[in-house]
């Protein structure tokens, strides 16, 4: 369990515990100071840079898109970018966001709910984000079944469990996502799985405690 300790993230996970990693969203910074911002953060502790790409399609609002990406990777070139996918046809985007953030670790997290009939099947997006270099992410909204990842979880590295409507920063937790969770922990005991919308230091001991091991931090 990671906690705010002097300005910095302090695990608190006894030796024998799965910890967490923190990945600020950078939704909730000052976007026209991203560079800055970033390595204010990195320096901090951040594990990992949550990056939310929203079509405004998908999702009811936009936010940046892969050229903000990679002017970002030249000021961050070793930093891993988590890239939040909330667009439609994620196979769409691939091969820009991996031009974007070659150079250090990416992964590429796409909505399962966006993969549409006649683009690739889900497998083949995995396939296309694999060949692209990237770690391979799948995201489930809040009124997705975990049942809906079964076929899935097996081929991606890291499975997303929103905890907010996915489209905004700074909404509230919603701990009935905590349920899928537990079952995916239960499941899959060394899967990363992340949590995503209103984690904070009120927050965040619910999520460790039913298995989240990646945890998205922005407004809160
Ligand atoms: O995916 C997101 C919104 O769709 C953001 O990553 C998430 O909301 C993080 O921001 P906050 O902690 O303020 O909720
Ligand atoms: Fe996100």
């Amino acid at each position: 369990m990671a906690v705010p300790l002097n300005g910095q993230w302090q695990c608190q996970c006894p030796p024998h515990k799965r910890c967490c990693k923190i990945q600020p969203s950078m939704l909730a910074c000052d976007l026209a100071d991203l560079a800055s911002e970033a390595k204010s953060v990195l320096a901090a502790g951040a594990d990992e840079l949550h990056l939310d790409v929203m079509d405004g399609h998908f999702v009811p609002n936009m936010s940046f898109a892969h050229p903000v990406v990679a002017s970002l990777r030249k000021h961050v070139p070793d930093a891993y970018l988590d890239c939040h996918m909330m667009v439609s046809r994620p196979s769409q985007w691939v091969e820009a966001v991996a031009g974007s953030t070659k150079g250090a670790g990416a992964r590429y997290t796409f909505h399962l709910e966006a993969v549409e009939e006649d683009e690739l099947d889900v497998a083949g997006v995995v396939k296309l984000i694999r060949d692209h270099g990237m770690q391979v992410g799948v995201a489930i909204k809040p009124g997705t079944a975990v049942e809906a990842l079964s076929a899935v979880v097996a081929l991606v590295d890291m499975v997303l469990v929103m905890t907010v409507e996915p489209g905004f920063g700074g909404q509230k937790f919603m701990p009935n996502c905590m349920p899928k969770v537990l079952a995916l922990r239960s499941e899959h005991p060394d899967l990363d799985i992340q949590v995503d919308g209103g984690l904070g230091p009120s927050t965040i001991d619910a999520a460790a405690a039913a298995g989240a091991n990646l945890i998205v931090a922005g407004s809160t």
